[in-house]
């Protein structure tokens, strides 16, 4: 499991390493781990060593390799995950029947009737939100490509609940009703046509409900939690909005049949990757959620670089900002390594989609893409760490904006709670602009801004000299062939 940056927290607080629950209270009841986190059925055995992370964080911190209680309720999603699969798909390894002859039986079950059509709605959505993710879904054989339209739709449904142009009336009494509504097609009465693609989905794949539900729970915390007092909180929250990501597509994209890893080593990958995108975000939004209240940093460790949340609203760029998001960059850094390795054991057929989220962040051009990697060299060398602060002041925008539409994806009888001020204060503020124009039914192309300067500072060693020509191919070619490398390796 991906957890470097915990030990190197571990290591700054030795008294509270040793998996013990150590900093829980009930005032930060949600680190609890939960009572389905706690009795996971049918665990496989646990190897010794068997977290990959924890050796990447060995490097960074040898003398402390144990999880934190984050990290251990997670791990037990994971093994639960893995478990399923294992037990779903025994002969996993062995050769599978040609692909056209299994495309060809796919096509037959899903391409036609209502299931095709909800299917099909799935996969407008996506190519209306992700289009560079839709395109690399094509490469999927059929049946797995809708499954992964299907839970992006539920997880993008599930964000909009708490992102969206609604965001202000949701309470935890509506996300207890769409965790409701989850359980219901989980066991097979879906209540839409979107759900009903979901619910197919998980009839046919080993897919685990927990990680559904853990995005849920992230989606409450968002509710109520403007501050994280430690990292391992901030993993557990990162954990439930996007590594339950990881969790829930893995089953459906497959493992590669030749492959000599563990299934739990591939999950921790996924995992991982879910984590560092999400990381990248916060550290990319400082500044637009500072403006909003809050602050998805490690309080304790902003503390130790001698920086107050005063400093972080007033937006000062201080010799102890950018050391303080040096480290934090770094941490998100070990978690794509992490990923990187588990990339090339998935099967052949959907690594595609898996390298364009990880080697892109933002497509600022039909063509051209930015690594989320680059993202995150951005972050480090553009200006010396200026921009999360600074950038979303001086009105940057990012060119995920691209593609949306004024079209919300909740049914109208989901968003009309009504809620209580607090509530209602404190819903989560992200993308707010981008939904702000949804309202005003305004469709969003590429915006031409600033943000595209930065991405000269984004690639190792910029040909800033270059012709404009020359800079677009070095883009392209150096996006593309990461991309190429790492689907092909393996
Ligand atoms: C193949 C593939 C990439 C599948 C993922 C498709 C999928 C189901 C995506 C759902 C994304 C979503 C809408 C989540 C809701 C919560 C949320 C918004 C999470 C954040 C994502 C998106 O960031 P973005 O900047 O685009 O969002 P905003 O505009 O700010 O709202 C997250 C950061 C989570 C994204 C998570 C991943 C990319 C993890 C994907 C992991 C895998 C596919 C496993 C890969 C396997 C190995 C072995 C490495």
């Amino acid at each position: 499991m991906a957890a470097g940056s915990s030990a190197v927290w571990a290591a700054q607080h030795p008294a509270c390493s040793g998996g013990k629950f150590h900093h829980l209270s009930p005032s930060h009841s949600h680190c609890r781990p939960r009572r389905a986190l706690q009795t996971p059925p049918a665990l496989p055995a646990r190897r010794s060593g068997a977290s990959p992370p924890r050796a990447s964080l060995a490097a960074a911190a040898p003398a402390v390799a144990v999880r934190t209680a984050s990290e251990e309720a997670v791990y037990e999603v994971v093994l639960r995950q893995a478990a399923l699969v294992e037990a779903a798909t025994p002969q996993r390894r062995r050769t599978r029947q040609p692909r056209w002859a299994e495309e060809e039986e796919e096509e037959r079950v899903l391409g036609w009737g209502l299931l095709g059509d909800a299917y099909d709605r799935c996969g407008e959505v996506c190519a209306e939100y992700a289009k560079t993710f839709y395109l690399g879904t094509q490469l999927m054989t059929p049946e797995r490509r809708k499954a992964v339209w299907a839970i992006y739709v539920w997880c993008r449904r599930t964000d909009e609940l708490v992102d969206g142009p609604n965001a202000s009336y949701i309470t935890p009494t509506a996300l207890d009703r769409w965790e409701k509504r989850l359980e219901d097609l989980f066991e097979g009465r879906p209540y839409d046509m979107y759900d009903a693609a979901l619910s197919d989905t998980v009839s046919k794949f080993p897919v685990d409900i927990q990680p559904f539900k853990d995005m849920v729970q992230g989606m409450r915390l968002d509710l109520w939690k403007s501050r994280y007092m430690t990292f391992d909180e901030l993993y557990l929250y990162c954990y439930y909005v996007a590594g339950t990501v990881g969790l829930m597509t893995v089953p459906v994209m497959g493992i590669a049949p030749d492959s000599k890893a563990s299934t739990e080593s591939v999950y921790n990958a996924a995992l991982a990757l879910g984590i560092a995108n999400q990381l990248t975000n916060i550290l990319r939004d400082v500044g637009e959620d500072a403006r909003r209240g809050r602050i998805y940093l490690p309080l304790d460790e902003l503390a130790q670089a001698g920086l107050t949340e005063e400093d972080i609203f007033r937006g000062k760029v201080t010799g102890k900002w950018r050391r303080f998001m040096k480290g934090q960059i770094q941490r998100a850094r070990l978690f794509f390594d992490e990923a990187e390795k588990g990339v090339t054991h998935l099967d052949s057929a959907s690594r595609w989609p898996v390298c364009e989220s990880l080697a892109t962040k933002y497509n600022f051009s039909p063509l051209v893409f930015v690594p989320t990697r680059n993202l995150i060299n951005f972050i480090t060398g553009s200006e010396l760490l200026t921009y999360p602060l600074f950038g979303q002041f001086l009105g940057f925008r990012c060119s995920r904006l691209c593609g949306c539409t004024g079209r919300s994806l909740m049914p109208l009888r989901q968003t009309t709670t009504t809620t209580s001020p607090s509530v209602r204060t404190s819903a989560r503020p992200r993308s707010c602009c981008r939904y702000r124009l949804h309202m005003q039914g305004l469709r969003l192309h590429h915006e031409p801004s600033v943000d595209h300067i930065f991405f000269f500072f984004s690639f190792p060693n910029p040909p800033c000299f270059a012709p404009p020509f020359l800079f677009f191919l070095y883009i392209i070619s150096f996006s593309c062939l990461h991309g190429i490398s790492l689907a092909c390796s393996g």
